[in-house]
């Protein structure tokens, strides 16, 4: 659905985008990740033509999205929902008023248009604030009727940037809800840029992580925590394992858990090995339809053999770190 090959992009001879292949599936919950000035949000721009690339290819629907004319690329726009953290609404007009407003700017000939806001309205769970101003509501209903006001132009694409880093947790969560009701329900392929771990893990069936404007790893959620955890460990906050402190005696084991497999792979390697290893740290995560996590345990260099025997003959996925 969206396929980007070698896109590379410049702010005033500054590289923010390099070499960017990426696709993005349609029902994907694509997340971008990275940190700030990692490029994200230029990214994401350029998804709905909003930025200009220098080179490389963005096709949206084997559309390229480049070669729009002016008028083709409004066409094109309003198939592509847009949601940010700052909700961005029109603070003098009421919700209604709101959700009508794109379909006024893309001169949209749509019959019920009332109909249609009222549907829309009830998809968000909003209908009892249809006449109040943004001022009236809370941060969370304002990001409601941010993403009403996306779909009332029927998007097959909703971006979104940021959505959810101005709200409280609980609020958080029950956007992330809407959204995945709203990919579910009707079908609409999303891309959050995010740099909040855990909005990745509840949404996203696939991740990119952008560092420097160079996609560094891209593919599903689970397989890039699982395979590639240094790459997110600027995000990881508490997560974070990597201690940077060499113990030259000790070597460290990353022990990978799969839904349901080597439940008690520690007890059994310390019943059954002898080894006194210590636990680093140790977690499980819920993804969007399965859980997985990692064991990292430090082992003394005399007894790292012993311990590798005992993994491998137990078909236990680990590696060293
Ligand atoms: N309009 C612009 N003009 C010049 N430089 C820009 C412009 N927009 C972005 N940049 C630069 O491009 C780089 C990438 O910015 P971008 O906003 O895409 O990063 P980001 O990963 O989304 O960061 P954040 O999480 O802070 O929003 C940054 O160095 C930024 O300063």
């Amino acid at each position: 659905m969206i396929e980007i090959k070698n896109l590379n992009k410049t702010f005033d001879e500054k590289q923010v985008l390099q070499g960017i292949d990426l696709v993005i599936e349609k029902g994907d919950i694509y997340g971008l990740v990275g940190v700030s000035g990692a490029g994200k949000s230029t990214l994401l721009r350029c998804i709905n033509g909003l930025e200009l690339f220098d080179s490389g290819t963005l096709m949206v629907d084997n559309v390229h999205v480049n070669r729009l004319t002016n008028k083709e690329l409004r066409y094109f726009r309003s198939g592509i929902g847009m949601i940010f953290q700052q909700f961005s609404l029109l603070e003098r007009k009421t919700v209604y008023e709101n959700i009508l407003f794109p379909l006024k700017c893309f001169k949209s000939k749509m019959n019920n248009v009332d109909q249609k806001i009222r549907e829309v309205l009830e998809l968000v769970e909003l209908t009892d604030k249809i006449h109040m101003l943004p001022r009236q509501l809370s941060g969370g209903q304002k990001q409601r009727v941010a993403i009403a006001r996306a779909l009332i132009m029927n998007p097959k694409i909703l971006l979104c940037d940021e959505a959810t880093s101005a709200l409280d947790p609980n609020i958080t969560q029950s956007i992330l809800e809407l959204l995945k009701r709203i990919n579910r329900e009707l079908g609409i392929t999303i891309v959050v840029v995010t740099h909040q771990m855990s909005v990745v893990k509840e949404i996203c069936n696939k991740m990119g992580v952008l560092s420097s404007g160079k996609l560094k790893a891209a593919g599903p959620v689970q397989d890039i925590f699982l395979n590639t955890p240094e790459l997110l460990d600027d995000f990881m906050g508490e997560e974070n394992y990597r201690d940077g402190q060499s113990d030259q005696k000790k070597t460290k084991l990353e022990i990978i858990l799969r839904s349901g497999e080597n439940d008690q792979i520690l007890s059994k390697l310390a019943i059954e090995t002898g080894v006194q290893f210590e636990l680093v740290w140790g977690g499980l995560n819920k993804y969007s339809d399965s859980i997985a996590g990692a064991l990292m345990i430090r082992v003394r260099d005399e007894e790292y053999a012993l311990v590798e025997a005992y993994l491998n003959q137990h078909r236990v996925e680990w590696r060293k770190v």
